[in-house]
């Protein structure tokens, strides 16, 4: 399985030229670039791409190693319900939904907010459903060597909304299991729990 990827591939500054190919793309497609509505729009949409692909210059490792705490506790710990909105890599068009995490620790627990963080990292590219889980668990499975960690993701696809096959309610899940949650009970337990109100 490919490991996530290093920054240093994305470490770019492109706003002017994302700007103007944003200015050729919006002429292309028969608009007045210089109708007022418009006028600061190729700016605004270089900002917002940036915005949703930030992730290429962020540090996930780092994030985790901020705050990482040694702690005793070796029971599941879970943050379930994280909203995400990622890109799609095969039409640049978002994906949104959640992700539930587990992990068990080690002899080092998180700052539990770091773990929201590290979605975002990796959600804020250009992905895959299936890669995007993959680059949470083998980055949480690698720094915080933990016990056992899962991964699951619910999202709606854009593009086979708004686009494409055009359809509306289907939901795409993909999980990722290391360590422990790979024993059967480990992860019914887990999945049991995720899907409860009560957690
Ligand atoms: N496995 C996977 N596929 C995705 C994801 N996001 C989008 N896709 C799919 O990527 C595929 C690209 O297929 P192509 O046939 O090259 O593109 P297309 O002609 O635009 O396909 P349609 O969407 O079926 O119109 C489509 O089936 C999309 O539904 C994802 O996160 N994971
Ligand atoms: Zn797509």
């Amino acid at each position: 399985m490919a490991p996530y990827r290093k920054l240093e591939e994305y470490n770019i500054e492109i706003t002017d030229e994302v700007r103007e190919r944003y200015s050729s793309i919006i002429n292309e497609i028969g608009e007045d670039i210089s109708r007022e509505g418009l006028t600061k729009t190729p700016e605004r949409a270089a900002k917002a791409m940036l915005f949703l692909t930030q992730g290429y210059k962020q540090d996930a490792v780092k994030i985790l190693k901020s705050a990482m705490f040694k702690e005793d506790y070796d029971d599941m710990v879970i943050i379930k319900d994280i909203e995400l909105y990622s890109l799609c890599e095969h039409h640049m068009l978002p994906f949104f939904g959640k992700a539930h995490i587990a992990y068990i620790p080690n002899g080092h627990i998180v700052g539990l907010s770091k773990i929201p963080r590290v979605v975002d990292v990796f959600a804020r590219r250009l992905q895959v459903q299936e890669r995007l889980t993959h680059d949470i668990l083998e980055c949480i499975n690698d720094t915080l060597k933990p016990k056992g960690v899962a991964v699951v993701i619910e999202a709606s696809h854009m593009c086979m909304m708004m686009r494409g096959v055009q359809k509306q309610n289907s939901v795409t899940t993909t999980s990722g299991f290391r360590g422990q949650f790979e024993k059967i009970e480990t992860r019914n337990e887990f999945l049991k729990l995720i899907s409860s109100d009560l957690s």
